[in-house]
Order: C-alpha cells, then sequence, then structure tokens
C-alpha cells in the first residue's frame, strides 16, 4: 500500500434519512441509493431514528431541519452522545425560522441548504463519508508492522520508482545509503522507511543532523566521550552509534561534515570501530549507516571539501528524491493528505480546494518542496474559514508565478520590445488571471484588481477577453 488512502465503500455500513417529509425522503433515498452501494435506512420521527441507529451500525446520517421545528437538531446531539463516529449532515429549508447561531452550534459535521441538487448531495455525501473514514475507531486486528511507507505520500512515477527501490533494499542490511533531494523532499522520511524494511527494524533508528550541531559538539554527540575528555565531561557518554547498535544511523546534511569527522566515520564504515573522544580503546560496533545531503557532494569532492573515499562508501546505493515540482501529479495527493491531518487534529471540517486554486499550486515551482506544501495547508487549516479552497484564500506567492517569468524571457528572447503593445498585454494577463480566479466572476474581479466594475468591464469589451478567458478555461479542464 503506498499511501493512507483505503476505499470508502468499504466503511460505509448503512446511511440514515431522517425527514417527517415522505416526499423528500423519497427523493433523497433515490440520490443516494444511484451513487453509494451502502443500505439506506429511513426514519419520520426522533424516537424511530434513535431505535434504527440503536439496532443498525450506522455511517452516516442525513437530518432534515424542519420549517418551524428543531427535531433534527435535537437528533443530532443525540447522535453525537450515542456514537460520535456517525458522520451527521444537516439539510436546512430556506424558510426555516430556527436561527442561524442555534443551527452552526448543532454539532452536524456539515450542512446542506435546500433546495439542492443532486449533484450537491452526491459531492456532500462522498466529503462525509471522506470525514467517516477518519473517525472510524481503530479495528482492533492484530498489530501490522509499520513499514513507514504509509507516511510517504505519492503516486508519481518516479515516487513508484523510489519505493520499488526500498523495497529491493528489504533484505540487505547492510550497503551504505546515500539519499540526495532538496531540502523538505523527504529524505528523512525515505531514511526511515529503508530501516524498517530492512532486517534491523527491530533496532534502534537513530537520527542525528550534521548541520544543526556546532562542528566542536558533532563529535562527542556521534561518537560519544569518556569521563574527563574535556571540561564539563563528569561522566561517560554514549554517543548516537552506540545508541544504533543493531539497527540504522541516519546522517542528515552529511555534506555540512567537518573533515576530521569525515575520516573518522570513513573508519567506522570500514573497520566497523571507532574511539569515543578522550578514550584510546575502540569500540566495535554493527550499524548501518544512511546518509543524507541536499548538497552536490560530486562537486564538494571535485572542490576538496568532501572526501572522495568517504563519497564513493556512501554512495553504494544512491537514492534520488524528485523534487516537487518535477512530480506535480502528487500535489492534489499531498493537498488531501495534510488537509485531512491538521483539520482531524484540529477538530474542524475538511476542506477542499477549487480547480482554479489547484492550477495555481501547480504551476508553482514549490523551492521548499513538501515542507513548504505542508506549512501552506497548517496555515490554511487554522485561517481558512469555507469549504473550499480558492485561489484567492492563497498567499500572493502562488498566484503570479505565471505573469512575470513569460513577459521576461519573452522579453530577452527578442532583444528589443514594443512599449505599448507589452503593456496591453500585461493588462490583458492581469485581468484574464483576476477573471481565472474569480471563476469568471467580473464584480469580485474588479475587486480584486481595484478597479471600478464598468471599467473592467469596458475593458474586457474593448479586448475581447471573454473569448480569451473560454480558450483559457478550456484548456486547463475548468
Ligand atoms: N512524500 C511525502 N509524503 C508525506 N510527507 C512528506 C513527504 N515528503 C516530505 N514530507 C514531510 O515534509 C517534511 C520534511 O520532510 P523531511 O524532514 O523528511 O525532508 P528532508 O528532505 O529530510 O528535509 P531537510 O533536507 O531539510 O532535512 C516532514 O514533515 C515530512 O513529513
Amino acid at each position: 500500500m503506498l499511501t493512507r488512502f483505503t476505499s470508502l465503500e468499504t466503511i460505509v455500513s448503512h446511511i440514515l434519512l431522517f425527514d417527517s417529509d415522505n416526499n423528500t425522503r423519497t427523493a433523497l433515498n433515490e440520490v443516494i441509493r444511484g451513487e453509494i452501494p451502502a443500505p439506506v435506512l429511513t426514519a419520520d420521527t426522533c424516537p424511530h431514528a434513535l431505535e434504527q441507529i440503536r439496532n443498525h451500525s450506522v455511517t452516516l446520517a442525513f437530518c432534515q431541519l424542519g420549517d418551524q421545528n428543531d427535531d433534527a437538531l435535537e437528533l443530532i446531539q443525540q447522535i453525537n452522545t450515542l456514537n460520535p463516529h456517525i458522520v451527521t449532515i444537516l439539510l436546512v429549508p430556506e424558510e426555516t425560522t430556527i436561527g442561524t447561531k442555534r443551527i452552526l452550534q448543532s454539532g452536524a459535521h456539515f450542512f446542506l441548504h435546500a433546495p439542492t441538487t443532486p449533484q450537491e448531495i452526491i459531492q456532500l455525501t462522498h466529503r462525509a463519508l471522506q470525514h467517516a473514514l477518519l473517525l472510524q475507531p481503530a479495528v482492533e486486528s492484530e498489530p501490522k508492522q509499520d513499514d513507514g511507507f504509509s507516511d510517504i505520500i505519492g503516486q508519481s512515477s518516479s515516487m513508484q520508482h523510489l519505493f520499488t527501490m526500498i523495497t529491493r533494499l528489504a533484505d540487505d542490511g547492510e550497503s551504505t545509503i546515500l539519499i540526495q533531494g532538496e531540502s523538505g523532499t523527504g529524505k528523512e522520511l525515505v531514511a526511515k522507511a529503508v530501516h524498517l524494511n530492512s532486517p534491523r527494524r527491530n533496532a534502534n533508528f537513530v537520527p542525528l543532523n550534521c548541520a544543526a550541531i556546532p562542528d566542536e559538539l558533532l563529535e562527542s554527540e556521534l561518537f560519544g566521550y569518556e569521563k574527563g575528555a574535556f571540561t564539563g565531561a563528569i561522566n561517560n557518554k554514549k554517543g548516537r552509534l552506540q545508541h544504533a547498535e543493531g539497527g540504522t544511523l541516519f546522517l542528515d546534511e552529511i555534506g555540512d561534515m567537518k573533515p576530521s569527522l569525515q575520516a573518522k566515520l570513513l573508519r567506522v564504515i570500514q573497520e566497523k570501530e571507532f574511539e569515543p573522544v578522550g578514550s584510546v580503546k575502540s569500540i566495535k560496533v554493527n550499524v548501518r549507516i544512511v546518509a543524507a545531503t541536499h548538497r552536490n557532494l560530486e562537486e564538494a569532492v571535485a572542490k576538496g571539501s568532501f572526501r572522495e573515499d568517504l563519497y564513493y562508501r556512501l554512495n553504494v546505493i544512491p537514492l534520488q528524491i524528485p523534487p516537487l515540482r518535477d512530480r506535480k501529479d502528487d500535489i492534489a495527493l499531498l493537498l488531501e493528505h495534510f488537509t485531512q491531518k491538521f483539520c482531524t487534529s484540529k477538530k474542524r471540517h475538511i476542506f477542499t480546494y477549487s480547480d482554479q486554486a489547484l492550477n495555481c499550486l501547480k504551476r508553482y515551482p514549490w523551492p521548499g518542496n513538501v515542507r513548504e506544501l505542508e506549512n501552506l495547508v497548517q496555515r490554511l487549516s487554522i485561517l481558512h474559514m469555507g469549504e473550499t479552497v480558492a485561489p484567492k484564500d492563497l498567499p500572493e506567492k502562488y498566484l503570479h508565478e505565471e505573469v512575470a517569468p513569460s513577459l521576461l524571457t519573452r522579453f530577452n528572447e527578442q532583444g528589443t520590445t514594443d512599449f505599448n503593445s507589452r503593456v496591453s498585454e500585461f493588462e490583458d494577463r492581469l485581468i484574464l488571471q483576476a477573471l481565472m480566479q474569480t471563476g469568471g466572476n467580473k464584480k469580485e474581479a474588479a475587486e480584486l484588481l481595484n478597479l471600478k466594475r464598468t471599467t473592467l468591464l469596458e475593458k474586457i469589451k474593448k479586448k475581447q477577453l471573454d473569448k480569451a478567458l473560454n480558450k483559457l478555461e478550456n484548456q486547463s479542464g475548468l
């Protein structure tokens, strides 16, 4: 299994429809039955609904609020007390006299305003079932051994290749491995998966970031020290190497290690022994070394800042993690993964991303890779209040990539340029971009551009931008 996602069908037991009106119940029943292969239960009173819940295992409950009565709110509260794993959807009719505050405080997981369309019902049902998946109590079965793969999200061909490489290494617990990739691509996750899939999995995985510890402390941290080795060394202390005995030592940012330590590490790899700082007695170790770096070690070797012999010793099995901009197919999956993770931990509704927002994020070059994407989603999970993230909800840097670079490139290629036509082109792009971001809503686009709506309409007409917008939308499949 390469990702965390499980088939929804496997978790749906029953769906409950609560509505005192027979006609709406039947209509809702038809829409849901056509889409979800799960038995549907119905109830027209609160006691009947609760009885259904006691007698059946229910995954999802639709509760229709009356125009004048609040039975559905009462029912949701009782469901939450009876079984908090049931996901509730409150259907709110337009004419209801029940106040918004009470509705919002009902404890429902999702809201749907009626009248609505079958598409909206289906979409929300799928979202609610995704949510149900997260609320499922852990199935009591044999604890499955963690292989580290479930934490690494990726379905692009380059990530699949990486997973295959890790699996192939499974039986080999000896050869050193060098993981290369830009910062934030998941090098530590991969190192952990290598460890968990090797025969060393029952011993320790010990990480050490060589760039995070000052040079003078790194040696004693790695090799340990003997009492009296330096001022303050009042007792013997084991280093990370010894803590990793039988297991794996993960040396992150190995390219930052100073040359004298590189020599000592080389000896560990070759002779499988070392001396703690201040000791003359050698200690034997049985540790697999997995190293990682975001630097180009070949260049460092050429410059003389990294030992060539150590480089070849480390690089027995090279693993390259591609940057996120080269595997844009993974972006949607990563967004979904982190959104579920953060929303669940903050106990808030899971939001989705509009196609336009996803397109913006796919165009962005992600210099900070998956770590940057994770931080963006964490920020949205705190600040974003709506159900769908639109481009306007994204920080500005995710929006403007497409305008400036393309103009500059063409300016450089041509050597000369016509100022007026270039300014007009720039204006077209800004207007189109605003229209794309607002899903074609001209009023909102005018607000984004800080223009009067009438001025924007005039420009769109004069420049015939409506046609260009249609073309763009068709191209990006919006
Ligand atoms: N494919 C992935 N799936 C899920 N989470 C990921 C993935 N890649 C990276 N992450 C997350 O991104 C963050 C950075 O990952 P990690 O520390 O492994 O990267 P790194 O390449 O070692 O970074 P650095 O070089 O800066 O140490 C972590 O929170 C990690 O969980």
